[in-house]
């Protein structure tokens, strides 16, 4: 039994029809890469996860359970956590004010001491404002905002964008630790090779249909997809 099983969800926003019976898996302990060009339905996909955006037919499991009629409050009790693209960080708070509150929502938090081994940047920042921090540290205490939480799933939607080559690989360093620490990740690029660099499978999804399911190296083996899908090469 996957962690994540999706099984030929459609979604839709009023009568507009975007995901096409969409199916993917999560195991425990993954990375796992959503790529697609702009508009793919990568957003959308993880909203229907999160319960963001209501799927009118297929099967959402976590653990064996269906969950897509469930509200997102839900399924982040569960342990299903979006760290979505605009990263909602408080700015007139702390970064550790931040963490508490986002421990507060949580039936079983994680240590604030746990967060900050993993997360030593924002141990150090830890009494600075939300707006005091850089778009990378901003971005780290949104993942640790939902580490803190317990996940058992993190989803990633564009965690890198807007942010300096230097600052990406110490995102992909952090991301590289957390699933090395038996995180389960799903993550959602543009980069598509950071993306690649850290996923153990990828999926493709073009016009809100899956077009590709594999590992990273198979994808890189298959040039025509690609160049087809994505219009970059790795
Ligand atoms: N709130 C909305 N209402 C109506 N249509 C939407 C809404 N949000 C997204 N869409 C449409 O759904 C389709 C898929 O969008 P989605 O945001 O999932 O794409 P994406 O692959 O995440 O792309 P991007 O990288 O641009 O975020 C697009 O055609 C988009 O215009």
């Amino acid at each position: 039994m996957s962690l994540l099983e999706v099984d030929k969800i459609n979604s839709y926003y009023g009568d507009s029809h975007i995901l096409f019976d969409v199916s993917m898996r999560v195991e425990e302990n993954e990375v796992v890469a959503l790529l697609g060009r702009n508009g793919a339905g990568k957003s959308t996909t993880l909203k229907s996860l999160m319960g963001m955006v209501q799927t009118k037919s297929g099967t959402i499991r976590h653990n064996g359970t269906e969950v897509q009629h469930l509200p997102p409050y839900q399924l982040a009790r569960r342990g299903i956590q979006l760290v979505p693209e605009e990263r909602r960080v408080f700015g007139s708070i702390t970064v550790q004010e931040n963490l508490q509150l986002a421990a507060m929502s949580a039936e079983r938090a994680r240590s604030l001491d746990e967060i900050y081994e993993t997360f030593p940047r924002l141990a150090e920042r830890r009494r600075n404002r939300g707006k005091q921090l850089s778009g990378g540290e901003q971005q780290m205490l949104a993942i640790a905002r939902a580490m803190i939480r317990n996940a058992n799933i993190i989803m990633l939607d564009e965690p890198f964008e807007g942010l300096a080559p230097l600052i990406v690989r110490d995102l992909i360093e952090v991301c590289r630790r957390l699933a090395e620490a038996g995180n389960t990740i799903v993550i959602v690029e543009q980069n598509v090779r950071a993306a690649l660099s850290l996923a153990d499978r990828c999926y493709l999804i073009n016009n809100g249909h899956m077009v590709f399911e594999g590992t990273p190296t198979q994808l890189q083996e298959d040039n025509s997809v690609i160049e087809k899908y994505l219009g970059v090469k790795v």
